[in-house]
């Protein structure tokens, strides 16, 4: 039994179906990448997972609790982060501050900022620096980070609220090398203590980081296991004929 159970996902918008008869069971503390072409219905499939979008018809289930249909602050709290793959931090508050607005769940940071720390911040704060590799950076302005740096600060910012699953849309998109080698090391020290779900077309960055890899086409299931599997998948490369390699 996964952490996280999707039976039967349909979406359609108008008469369109987007997500057919999708199912997936994620295993606790494994990384799983979703992978499938452009249209695939991958970012559809969180919207629905993260409540921002309600399912047409199917079920989810995290720990044995039916979240299907809930609000995204309702699944939110229930333990389900998103981190998207544009950044959403606040750029003129620290990083320290960034971290703090999110541990507390305070919707207005200058509210937060004169309020004393909540308990339990400053050790989750600690783990959390440490594991972004932000711990030389608390007290920069958001603004003046790197993009790479913004984007494992916003992880981190997920991670302050200890989700049991943390759900990535292309985390390393737009980042340098040096940055992704990071972000490498990062997902698989994450992985040990959290479920992750990511959605990745670099499939040389789901080679470093993937448990299992699930693919979707045309907003069906069509295979899953590990990538040297999928790889060698005559219906996966199929799908993907036409691009070199998948
Ligand atoms: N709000 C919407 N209304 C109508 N169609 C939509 C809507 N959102 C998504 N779609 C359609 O659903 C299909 C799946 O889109 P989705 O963005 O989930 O795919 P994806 O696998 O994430 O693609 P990509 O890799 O290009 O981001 C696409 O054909 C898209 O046009």
């Amino acid at each position: 039994m996964g952490v996280l159970e999707i039976h039967n996902l349909h979406k359609s918008f108008g008469g369109t179906h987007v997500i057919n008869d999708f199912s997936l069971d994620v295993t606790e503390l494994t990384l799983c990448c979703l992978v499938g072409p452009n249209g695939a219905g991958k970012t559809t499939t969180m919207d629905l997972i993260t409540g921002r979008q309600k399912p047409t018809s199917g079920k989810i289930v995290l720990r044995n609790d039916d979240i299907t249909g809930l609000g995204e602050h309702e699944i939110a709290q229930r333990g389900i982060g998103r981190k998207f793959q544009v950044p959403a931090v606040f750029r003129e508050l620290s990083v320290r501050q960034n971290f703090e607005v999110s541990y507390s769940q305070e919707v207005n940071p200058f509210r937060n900022m004169f309020r004393r720390q909540p308990a339990g911040f400053k050790s989750r704060l600690d783990e959390v620096a440490t594991l972004t590799g932000l711990k030389d950076r608390l007290d920069v302005e958001a603004g003046f980070l790197s993009h790479g740096e913004t984007q494992w600060l916003e992880i981190g910012m997920v991670l302050m609220q200890n989700p049991a699953i943390l759900l990535l849309d292309e985390p390393v998109a737009g980042m340098t090398e040096s940055e992704i080698e990071k972000t490498i090391v990062f997902l698989n020290q994450l992985k040990k203590n959290h479920t992750l779900i990511v959605v990745e077309h670099d499939m040389s960055f789901v080679r470093e980081i993937a448990d299992v890899v699930t693919v979707m086409h045309m907003g069906s299931f069509l295979a899953q296991g590990k990538l040297s599997e999928i790889e060698n998948n005559p219906k996966v490369r199929e799908v993907y004929l036409g691009e070199p390699e998948i």
